[in-house]
């Protein structure tokens, strides 16, 4: 991969066990068999597509990046210079790897334009923000681009999401549900909450109109659809506030909205909502299910390290010595201080 950041960055970088333990990388994920495979999708130039059963949680593919970009250049260098860099950092890559990058969609008539104009078109169609490391001591994310990953298309409601290991190097999709062969693979670009008007304006931004099934909904379907995401909203600020006004049945309404939007990447929220509500009601077979529903299929999109799964985890091994144990039956409810 080529690495463009300050010097004092890089060495944090290279420290990390991805360059630091070879051994390590023998034991990376890369080589699973791939159960998609690559093709032209009407609407959406190229795209995936499943060729195999996939259960929700697994493992898609895990790509290492080719160009990863410390995105305080982009206050730092004149856009010029920027290109020229991304471009030079390009061609230090080997030259099977140069093609794959040169590949991808720049998504404009590149007729004529100049190298690292087309560069920096590739980069910004496809690149990813990467958050920092929780040791990086420079806290802005790395922009990165990723050969493989950048063919899956966006969808308002996705069936598989991505996260970045930092010890590995290598950015993660895994199914968001079971994926049947011959559905496309696809990631959100976007947040999948809003009204079908935000998604599609923040989309247009990234110079596509959206061709997604949601988006290609008649009307009168697509105010449905809003008018859950409406609901939604307004619900989930009540399980945190303080004290809370949220109840079992509001964790169950909120669950059911998110399975009928197919909110998968959101939904271990309104699980671990019902865990804790449940168990403050001092329901401990219900407060366990939904923990361990929570940790299904939170872990996958935040990781084992999150305070949320941390807490999941705590409550399914002992029930009743959790925090939130029975108590709205003695006090009022005081849920996520
Ligand atoms: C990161 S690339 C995805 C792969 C791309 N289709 C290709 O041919 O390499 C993003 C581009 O794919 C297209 N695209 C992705 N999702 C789309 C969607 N839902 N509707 C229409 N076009 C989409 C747009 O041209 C967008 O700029």
């Amino acid at each position: 991969m080529s690495l463009i950041t300050t010097v004092a960055r890089a060495k944090f970088i290279a420290s990390q066990p991805a360059f630091a333990n070879l051994d390590g990388i023998k034991t990376l994920p890369q080589t699973i068999p791939p159960n998609y495979k690559m093709k032209e999708i009407p609407g959406k130039g190229i795209g995936l597509e499943a060729t195999h059963d996939i259960k929700q949680g697994q493992l898609i593919m895990a790509d290492t990046p080719s160009l990863m970009v410390d995105s305080r250049i982009f206050k730092w260098l004149p856009a010029k210079e920027r290109r020229l860099l991304q471009t030079a950092a390009v061609e230090h890559l080997p030259e099977a790897h140069q093609a794959a990058i040169m590949q991808l969609t720049p998504h404009v008539d590149t007729t004529g334009m100049p190298k690292d104009e087309i560069v920096g078109k590739i980069a910004l169609v496809n690149s990813f923000d990467v958050i920092p490391d929780l040791l990086d001591p420079v806290r802005e994310e790395l922009f990165t681009l990723f050969p493989n990953i950048s063919r899956f298309n966006h969808d308002c409601r996705p069936n598989a999401a991505y996260r970045f290991n930092h010890e590995t190097m290598t950015h993660n999709v895994r199914a968001l549900r079971d994926i049947v062969p011959g559905e496309e693979l696809t990631l959100t670009y976007t947040n999948p909450s809003l009204s079908r008007k935000d998604r599609q304006d923040r989309l247009r931004l990234w110079g596509f109109e959206c061709a997604c099934d949601l988006c290609m909904q008649e009307e009168s379907q697509a105010a449905e659809s809003d008018g859950r995401i409406a609901q939604i909203n307004s619900l989930m600020p009540k399980f945190t506030q303080i004290p809370s006004p949220a109840t079992p049945a509001m964790a169950e309404i909120l669950i059911d909205l998110h399975r009928q939007e197919g909110l998968w990447e959101t939904i271990w929220l309104p699980y671990t909502y019902a865990a804790l509500q449940y168990s403050s009601n001092g329901d401990a077979s219900m407060a366990v299910k939904y923990a361990q529903m929570a940790i299904q299929h939170g872990l996958p999109i935040v990781g084992n390290r999150h305070e949320y799964m941390i807490e999941m985890e705590t409550l399914v091994e002992s029930p009743l010595e959790h925090w939130s144990w029975s108590i709205s039956v003695k006090q009022p409810i005081v849920v996520w201080t």
